[in-house]
């Protein structure tokens, strides 16, 4: 019997590049085998199905999702329904330590936390710190490190140099004091560490079977143990930045997001217990803060400088644009630092940020829940407490949507030419189809943030240096839930001649 059912399963998905199914294990095996290639998979066999597929896993757990590309579909569950699709309990169990806190929650507390960070970060003594602070880890650490490794010649990970820099610039502006990852030393980062095996190990939990990790939690093996561990290591490291803050700086600048939340003369007791003392919650939400501005950066840049180390049309066209501003400036020791506020607006950096964010989006899956039985635009009935996934990664490489060429890297399809031939402007993409910050009601509130410090802190690195990658063909995605490489960037860097 088994055998029948077996073969009248696979006969049904004939597709070689949809899932097999098999009796009792589901399409489990399909996904193992594919583990180290999942998203690409995903988008191939998002291709195969017209955009939409089920994954079934053993009848007797919960992993049965909708696994879809569709930016219809995108549109109704962002934005159109919005309500009836939320991040759900089992998101808030898969990411552990951050369960509650904004990229997890829902409903009232969701909104309240949403309004909260909204003002947080429109300060201007915010943002003005933020530029500053980016300015000058730049001129600071960045530049003298790369000029150190251009001077010798020195292979490295460039990948690993942006995220210390990432993570300094994070912890200044998150807790006011500065870490130094990005120093000559290298010094370890067992936090950027533990950050990425939080998102490791979510992303695993998202595939395999709730009782499956949780039984291998109760047991404390494998990487459910990594990341136990890798959770007190934040947990601790923020809760004495808050400790620290709150012992050095009673009265508090301002500058810093943390002394917003502990220097309010009315606190919130969800973040400031009655003797002043930080909360459970405040050390989750500022270890989401962590997470928020630290993986997403770090990852932009990594692939920002790899799409633009492989394609010097693009890395020409930046330094063409740059130009003018490096005209206006004195001359001085022949290094240029770019302020944020400078490289924000620059048309062609945008649309070489916002190009390579779309082939690799930060968050290369999304998930949500249903609320109630719903009917999607692709005509896929959803029931309610089902799970739909939503592939951003799958959604780049629609060629009905960005054209036949939808897999390379060309950041011209984001430029429309000026009517009086003056130019370009960039191209306005729905933000259903372009994902990169999500779309509706929880659209990314640090867009505008990474953008500035983003398209600076690149536009420093290419207009001083000449970046070379080692081996391109060994780039490759890392499976978490944050789009990380596998193998690092491995490159050498040349100072460029002045006169260039
Ligand atoms: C290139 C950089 C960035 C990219 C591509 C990016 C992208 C995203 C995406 C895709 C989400 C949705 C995540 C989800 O719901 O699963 C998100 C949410 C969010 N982002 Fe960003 N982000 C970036 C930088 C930042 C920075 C610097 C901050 C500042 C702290 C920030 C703050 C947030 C917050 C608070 C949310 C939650 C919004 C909500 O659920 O209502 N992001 N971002």
């Amino acid at each position: 019997l088994l055998f029948l059912v077996f073969v009248i399963k696979c006969r049904r998905s004939s597709n070689p590049l949809l899932p097999t199914e098999l009796p009792i294990i589901g399409m489990l095996p399909s996904l193992i085998a594919n583990w180290n290639n999942l998203h690409d998979y995903a988008a191939a066999g998002l291709s195969a199905s017209g955009h939409n597929f089920e994954l079934r896993g053993p009848p007797a757990t919960s992993v049965r999702y909708l696994v879809t590309c569709s930016p219809a579909n995108v549109r109704h569950v962002f934005t159109t329904n919005f309500t009836n699709y939320v991040k759900g309990e089992e998101l808030a169990a898969v990411l552990g330590l951050l369960g509650g806190t904004i990229v997890t929650a829902d409903g009232e507390s969701w909104r309240l936390q949403r309004d909260t960070i909204h003002r947080v970060l429109t300060r201007p003594r915010l943002l003005a710190s933020l530029s500053r602070c980016c300015r000058d880890k730049v001129a600071g650490g960045l530049v003298p490190l790369l000029s150190h490794l251009a001077d010798g010649r020195t292979t490295f990970d460039m990948e690993d140099l942006l995220g210390r820099l990432v993570l300094d610039i994070t912890v200044i502006v998150v807790f006011g004091w500065d870490p130094f990852c990005l120093a000559a030393s290298m010094p370890p980062m067992h936090v950027a560490a533990a950050l990425d095996t939080l998102m490791e190990v979510a992303m695993r939990r998202h595939i395999l079977p709730v009782s499956c990790w949780r039984t291998m939690r109760w047991l404390n093996i494998g990487q459910e143990r990594k990341l136990a561990k890798a959770e007190a290591v934040l947990y601790r490291f923020v809760a004495e930045s808050i400790q620290k803050k709150m012992a050095s700086d009673s009265t508090g600048t301002g500058d810093d997001i943390i002394s917003y939340y502990i220097n309010d003369p009315n606190p919130d007791p969800e973040f400031l217990n009655r003797d002043r003392e930080p909360t459970d919650f405040l050390i989750r939400t500022f270890i989401n803060f962590m997470v928020a501005m630290r993986d997403p950066m770090g990852s932009a840049l990594s692939w920002l400088v790899y799409n633009l180390a492989t394609h010097p049309h693009a890395m020409l066209a930046i330094r063409e644009e740059l130009a003018p501003i490096v005209a206006t400036r004195k001359s001085g020791d022949g290094v240029v630092v770019f302020d944020p506020d400078e490289t924000k607006d620059l048309v062609y950096q945008r649309a070489a940020m916002f190009e390579s964010l779309r082939l690799y989006p930060i968050a290369p899956m999304e998930r949500k829940e249903v609320v109630a039985d719903d009917l999607l635009p692709s005509g896929h009935k959803v029931q309610a407490g089902s799970t739909i996934l939503i592939s951003t990664y799958s959604m780049a490489r629609l060629e009905q949507v960005w054209g036949d060429d939808c897999r390379e890297y060309r950041p011209e399809r984001w430029l429309s030419s000026n009517q009086d031939g003056s130019g370009h402007t960039l191209r306005h993409v729905p933000s259903h189809v372009f994902v990169a910050f999500n779309t509706g009601p929880r659209a990314c509130l640090g867009k505008n943030i990474s953008v500035a410090l983003v398209t600076s802190i690149v536009a420093t690195v290419v207009w001083n240096f000449d970046v070379e990658l080692l081996d391109s063909n060994t780039v490759k995605p890392k499976l978490s839930v944050i789009l990380q490489m596998k193998n690092g960037l491995m490159a050498k860097v040349k100072r460029r001649p002045e006169d260039d």
